[in-house]
């Protein structure tokens, strides 16, 4: 089975003043190694199969070291990484260790440029090879390149061929590699264009490393590369002569904050990790906006720049709904509401039968969605309440206020999660074995054949922890029936841009709509979305067409969840079992400015979206589906 991956999460530190400074203020010269490490550790759900980080160390002499990384693999490699780098400081003598002219001079890692990654691959292969930051050496500082991104272009494929048209010859086919030569060509373009300019003014020997270093312009390299990006991606980048930047792409598909003060400028991929870190509130942060560049120069000057037009945002709403940390005060805000916004169609699901139910959630992310649902559920109890009162017709007494007061919303920890890593980046077998393995119930937590049990969750994408853990371990409580809850509405499209899921096949949603065309004989709606699919191969991508589209078509959200629950019950479940979903309004309402929604409407931000989808559809076709 085609793994299901997510995400990526860059942190990106510039301390603007000496070492020294730092050793003085903070007792430490590794202020901004520390700073780093948190902004890592914070964003440890955005990567847990890999993380890096490069270092590079302003004004160092020729022969001297000036550009350091280091990567590891696995759940514990920022632990790793870090221990790495501090067994280059352990042995030292506390003086030496504080001496922040000692450090500067001959200590790795002691720079006044940082940035690090953590990394679920995509596209990208697996292996430490190709864990982020990528490194492109030279003997000119001002070419050597350290790349990192949290990203996912939908035409590799093109740049590649550019490249090579070019005559380029990388050696490896994997996407961030890709972009390092691709970016590091124009790189080398712009420090040659310089090196020609000096030379042409008389300039010699370091007078024109000098003249290079000084008027770099990034904004050239990243206009001149970015130009046939079509993804999702917040870039970034550290040159060997301390230049840096951020890009973000031009829909505002993935996400980018940064803050500035005197002493350092950092960027992230959420907001609330950098108030954590630098205890700066959340308006002192800002967005890097779509298609702009945040650059810092050698001597520390940031800008931001727009590379390349702004499109129309679509910024991407899984972010909201379960990549980011609960944490930052407007995704805690949307979570609850996209909560709160599901208490008329759960109602209806338990028959408004609020007093034999049990609501709950499973762990983790949809915690805060099941708190906006029971906000939800105490509104529309108070406002019973009162109707009661007020349909006694008399003023009540103790005993009729007390009871009716004693109404409760009965909410429980019912399912538990035993280890707190995210299952949803595990690869095929081993997820399922996980998923099945991971959650636990909470015995004597409602009245066996008496109570509904309500869970939420934030998405069901393949269905596997509904499947292989939820549904039969909550049956084993005895509710009379298990309402499943999704915060977010149903997945039915591949997404491509950092979400990276080739073949339609996964989705339980997509299955269910095949089920149902083939139950109700109509084939020949798969069989014409295919020819068309497949007539317009060849097509230039802005022309391509969602075809994919048809065949959820004929259905309702309704019939489709119905039909999900029938191939996601576990045989032998003894308790009636209903999904109810989050309509797409509802998202829309609940997170406004994010309405990046291709995995739910189809809806692409870009035409290399579609362009994938009308590939991973006809693999379906060609593979495995039997007419
Ligand atoms: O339908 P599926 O394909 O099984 O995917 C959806 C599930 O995966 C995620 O859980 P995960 O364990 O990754 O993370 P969490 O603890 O943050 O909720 C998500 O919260 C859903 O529970
Ligand atoms: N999740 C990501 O952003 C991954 C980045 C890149 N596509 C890779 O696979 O390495």
């Amino acid at each position: 089975m085609e793994q299901l991956k997510h995400e990526c999460g860059v942190a990106m530190i510039r301390l603007l003043k000496p070492l020294e400074y730092y050793e003085k203020k903070y007792g430490t010269w590794m202020y901004g190694l520390n700073k780093l490490y948190l902004l890592m550790e914070k964003q440890h759900n955005r990567g847990q199969e890999g993380a890096g980080l490069a270092c590079v160390k302003l004004e160092s002499s020729p022969g001297e070291e000036y550009m350091f990384r280091e990567r590891a693999m696995g759940s514990g490699a920022i632990t790793e990484i870090f221990e790495t780098v501090q067994a280059n400081f352990k042995d030292l003598p506390p003086e030496q260790l504080h001496d922040s002219e000692y450090a500067k001079r001959v200590l790795p890692f002691a720079g006044e440029v940082y940035m690090g990654h953590l990394r679920y691959s995509t596209t990208g292969k697996s292996g430490i090879s190709y864990v982020h930051p990528f490194l492109r050496r030279n003997n000119w500082r001002a070419k050597n390149l350290a790349l990192c991104g949290n990203f996912n272009m939908t035409n590799v494929d093109e740049i590649f061929a550019r490249i090579t048209a070019i005559g380029q010859h990388p050696r490896k086919y994997a996407d961030t590699y890709i972009m390092l030569e691709q970016v590091g060509h124009r790189l080398d373009r712009e420090v040659e264009r310089l090196f020609n300019q000096a030379e042409a003014d008389g300039l010699t020997g370091m007078e024109v490393t000098h003249y290079i270093e000084e008027h770099i312009e990034l904004a050239n390299v990243l206009r001149t590369s970015s130009r046939e990006w079509d993804g999702g991606y917040v870039i970034c980048g550290l040159t060997g002569s301390g230049e840096t930047f951020a890009i973000r792409d031009p829909w505002g598909i993935r996400s980018a904050f940064w803050y500035q003060d005197d002493e350092i400028a950092v960027l992230a991929s959420e907001r609330p990790v950098i108030q954590t870190a630098l205890n700066v509130p959340a308006e002192e942060i800002k967005e890097l906006l779509p298609g702009q560049a945040l650059l810092i120069s050698k001597e520390g000057k940031l800008r931001t720049s727009q590379i390349n037009k702004a499109q129309e945002k679509r910024a991407c709403s899984f972010e909201r709904i379960y990549f980011s940390r609960g944490s930052d005060v407007d995704i805690y805000k949307e979570r609850k509401l996209l909560g709160e916004k599901l208490v008329p169609n759960i109602l209806k699901a338990i028959n408004d039968d609020i007093d034999h139910t049990v609501f709950s959630f499973i762990p983790n992310t949809a915690e805060v969605a099941f708190y906006g649902m029971l906000q939800g559920f105490d509104d529309y109890l108070n406002e019973e309440k009162v109707q009661q009162i007020a349909g006694l017709g008399h003023s009540p007494n103790m005993e009729e206020l007390e009871t009716i007061l004693s109404r409760r919303i009965r909410s429980e920890k019912v399912a538990i999660k035993d280890i707190k890593l995210r299952t949803f980046i595990a690869e095929g077998n081993s997820r399922n074995d996980l998923a099945a393995h991971v959650y636990d119930v909470t015995y004597g937590s409602l009245v066996p054949g008496v109570d509904n049990l309500v869970v939420i969750d934030d998405s069901i994408v393949r269905g596997t922890t509904l499947r292989q853990s939820i549904i039969g371990i909550l049956d084993r409580l005895g509710p009379k029936k298990i309402v499943i809850v999704s915060s977010s509405p149903q997945v039915r499209y591949p997404d491509y841009y950092g979400i990276d899921m080739a073949r339609m096949s996964e989705f339980i949603a997509f299955k269910a709509a095949i089920e149902l065309l083939k139950e109700r004989e109509m084939r020949d709606i798969i069989a014409s979305a295919y020819r068309k699919s497949k007539d317009q191969v060849g097509l230039p991508k802005e022309q391509m067409v969602n075809y994919v589209k048809e065949i959820y078509a004929p259905f309702t959200d309704e019939e489709i969840s119905a039909k999900m629950v029938e191939l996601l019950t576990p045989q032998g479940t003894k308790a009636k079992v209903e999904i109810v979903y989050q309509p797409l309004q509802g998202l829309h309402e609940a997170c406004p400015k994010h309405m990046g929604d291709w995995y739910f409407s189809g809806d692409y931000p870009t035409p290399g979206g579609v362009k994938m989808l009308n590939k991973a559809f006809i693999n379906y076709i060609e593979q495995m589906y039997q007419f």
